[in-house]
């Protein structure tokens, strides 16, 4: 199996190599504190050999409920909202068919927003369905999903009665805490635990992430390998690939480039930079501190973002994910009386198109002032997501050790949850 890849040589005219030295020696100790445990947060670790203790027995129960629900069912609603959705839709948005939602989809989200309209039309949708219920969350009191879930079981038990939604309603969460917890053991639902020691934006490789993926149809087992083979590179070599990344875009930061977009030139990816932006957001902006973490999709956003990219602010740099293979062949026909004027790209690859769009951009962008990472993905499947994915979980934990901070809390996300408990009279809150 091949491996994705770094490129950083297109930072090199913005920061040394004997900058990136002085940050790569940090990584090293904070890639020591993460390994033994010395870190700050070093209680949210689970994570790090997370995708080698998965079990054989773990990834059948899996399998058997997605089956199950994928029997039963025309439709399964996955409720979460953050590291309770992310992962997942990034996996599946990134191997569904471009159309395949207007052709009999398997899985739609909710309970990652509180807006009326969003939840009337899924109850809409719902109606003549089938429908099943995967609910997750950690803390098991966030409002948004369970909002969402009391609307949606309402709506099940009115369908298809209370014996049937208990068989449909599955639910992740803690392992004994929790109003979900109580909930799912009252009702007698399916369960599957988020490990105490893994973060929420962490979860993407435990039932959070796999469930979801295995009940749209997609391959969990790969998905794990890829990770499982990630974290054993690393170890071979020092996380090389997590620690470089983390050291890049240090000395980046510490140059003043203090936001990082992530671009994709594939809308597959979209997602997926939506995951890395919670994983980077969460875990780094802190203390006044911390990559501001943006994304881009192009070529769609260079005809709006890009002229600020090209010349705006100089304060950004870019990482490419950059995918090596399509999926599919595709080429540009010829046509006889050439109107258009595209014969000269006649026979090309649409893929060369977009290979030369990519190039163009990197050229242009660092020529105007924007370092260029570049993360190679050999191919759009499961198991070099699951090797991403580990990647920048590992890259993430690294480079929050070099800035200081605690990677793994997210103090700052309760302020807006208190005022808006407060504004809604939640009992308790009314003093503050
Ligand atoms: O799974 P839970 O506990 O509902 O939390 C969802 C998300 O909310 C946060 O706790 C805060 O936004 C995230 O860290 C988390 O991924």
């Amino acid at each position: 199996m091949d491996r994705i890849k770094l490129d950083y040589s297109k930072v090199l005219s913005f920061v040394g190599e004997e900058e990136i030295a002085v940050q790569r020696e940090k990584a090293t100790k904070a890639l020591k504190g993460l390994e033994d445990g010395t870190c700050k947060g070093s209680d949210f670790l689970g994570w790090l050999d997370l995708p080698v203790h998965i079990t054989d027995d773990e990834l059948n129960r899996i399998s058997a409920c997605a089956n199950k629900l994928r029997e039963q069912t025309d439709v399964v609603v996955i409720v979460g909202i953050g590291g309770s959705y992310l992962g997942a839709k990034a996996v599946i948005e990134a191997m569904s068919g471009s159309f395949d939602a207007y052709s009999g989809t398997k899985v739609v989200f909710a309970g990652n927003n509180v807006s009326e309209d969003y939840l009337y039309e899924l109850q809409a949708f719902l109606k003549d369905k089938k429908f099943g219920i995967c609910v997750i969350s950690k803390s098991g009191t966030t409002t948004e999903p369970a909002v969402a879930f009391r609307l949606l079981k309402d709506q099940l038990i009115e369908q298809e009665g209370v014996t049937v939604a208990r068989e449909r309603i599955v639910a992740i969460t803690d392992e004994k805490k929790g109003a979900l917890r109580t909930m799912s053991d009252r009702e007698g639902y399916e369960t599957f635990v988020i490990p105490d020691n893994v973060g929420g934006r962490y979860s993407v490789l435990t039932p959070v992430g796999l469930l979801p993926v295995a009940i749209a149809g997609f391959d969990v087992r790969a998905l794990v390998k890829g990770a499982v083979d990630m974290r054993a590179y690393g170890k071979e070599n020092g996380a090389e690939l997590s620690a470089t990344y983390a050291a890049v875009r240090n000395a980046l930061y510490e140059k003043g480039y203090v936001i990082e977009i992530t671009v994709n030139f594939n809308p597959k990816l979209h997602y997926v930079a939506e995951w890395w932006k919670q994983l980077y957001g969460e875990s780094e902006g802190k203390e006044n501190k911390g990559i501001f973490p943006a994304s881009v999709d192009f070529t769609t956003d260079l005809h709006s973002m890009g002229q600020y990219i090209q010349e705006g602010r100089r304060n950004l740099f870019e990482t490419v994910l950059s995918i090596d293979k399509t999926k599919y062949s595709l080429q540009v026909p010829c046509d006889a009386h050439d109107l258009d004027k595209l014969n000269y790209l006649a026979g090309k690859r649409v893929d060369e198109v977009n290979k030369m769009a990519e190039l163009g951009t990197q050229l242009a962008h660092v020529d105007g002032g924007v370092p260029n990472i570049r993360v190679i993905i050999p191919e759009l499947t499961e198991y070099y997501l699951g090797q991403l994915f580990y990647f920048y979980e590992l890259a993430c934990g690294i480079s929050g050790g070099i800035l200081g901070v605690n990677t793994f809390d997210q103090p700052g996300v309760e302020a807006y949850k208190n005022n808006m408990f407060m504004l809604l009279g939640k009992p308790g809150y009314e003093r503050k």
